[in-house]
């Protein structure tokens, strides 16, 4: 995942999606392995499949507060050890459940528990700082499984951290996808010179090997932009978006994509469709 400039006027943003969600290394924007990952408090059974993946690639693994809490219920009391490498559970620690702290804190090799008592900034955020300073590598890639049918406020919190963490044109602190039960939410960064390629299937992969399924979402969740698109049924061209006006939700990846091509003039989030089984991944 990487960017390129292709000539005095554009810019490639690459994503490469597809080897975020298969088991093995991932490939970071930056071309190193590994990607952090943090577990917000939503439930987490539904998509256990994909986050035990998610979980196995990442090279730092920290709970938000009752995140713990989350992953403890799907798996530390049932005696799923998945999880027992987490490292570390960060927050006001206002949400753990002192049996969630006493498992994590006895496991082989202790979570840490860091407790930060700000009432200005969410255990998301908390979360996302320590990652950040405990990154010996340099910038990581941040993943963090949340879900955005719990509380209004915390579901349009978690969208305004993916704005409030990557302030920077280049990420140049790394990425922020959030995966959400049925979907993975990204933002890109708005200018007209740059495009972004988010690559949604692998060359050669057959249908029923995708990990993603076919909808795909574009949201100007700040502001109002204008945005450009190939490889969707229905493809726009300088296209004002805002809320309040017009914003392209449902729209299909065409089978024979590979690549989602997007040029926005702001920033805005892109949202893609796990593929959930029932769902073909082709239209
Ligand atoms: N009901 C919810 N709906 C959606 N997201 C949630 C919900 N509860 C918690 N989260 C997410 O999980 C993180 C950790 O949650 P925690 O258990 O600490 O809840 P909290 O103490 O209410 O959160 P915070 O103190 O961050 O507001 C939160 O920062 C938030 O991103
Ligand atoms: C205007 C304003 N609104 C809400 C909060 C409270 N708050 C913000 S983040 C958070 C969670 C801490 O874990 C809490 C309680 C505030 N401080 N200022």
């Amino acid at each position: 995942m990487s960017a390129t400039i292709n000539n005095e006027d554009e810019v490639t943003i690459e994503w490469n999606l597809t080897t975020l969600v298969r088991p093995g290394p991932i490939q970071q924007h930056n071309d190193q392995t590994g990607v952090a990952l943090i577990v917000l408090n939503q439930p987490l059974e539904k998509s256990l499949h994909v986050i035990r993946t998610l979980w196995n690639n990442a090279s730092i693994r920290v709970a938000a507060d009752g995140g713990a809490n989350a992953i403890y219920e799907v798996a530390g009391q049932h005696g799923d050890t998945t999880f027992d490498n987490l490292q570390a559970i960060v927050g006001d620690l206002d949400s753990l459940d002192p049996i969630t702290q006493e498992y994590y804190t006895s496991r082989t090799k202790p979570a840490a528990i860091i407790r930060q008592a700000s009432q200005e900034s969410t255990d998301f955020g908390k979360a996302i700082n320590y990652v950040r300073q405990n990154s010996p590598a340099g910038p990581i890639d941040i993943v963090a499984i949340g879900g955005l049918g719990g509380r209004v406020d915390q579901g349009l919190s978690q969208l305004h951290h993916l704005y409030l963490f990557q302030k920077d044109e280049h990420y140049k602190q790394g990425r922020i996808y959030l995966f959400s039960g049925e979907s993975l939410t990204f933002l890109l960064k708005g200018d007209q010179r740059k495009v972004h390629k988010i690559r949604v299937r692998d060359e050669g992969q057959l249908g029923e090997e995708d990990a993603f399924g076919k909808h795909v979402g574009i949201l100007p969740v700040g502001e109002k932009s204008r945005i450009w698109t190939k490889g969707l049924e229905w493809d726009v061209q300088d296209w004002e978006t805002g809320f309040g006006g017009r914003v392209s939700t449902s729209n299909h990846i065409l089978p024979e994509t590979k690549v989602v091509e997007v040029r926005t003039a702001r920033d805005v989030l892109f949202t893609v469709a796990l593929r959930d089984g029932k769902e073909s991944g082709v239209p």
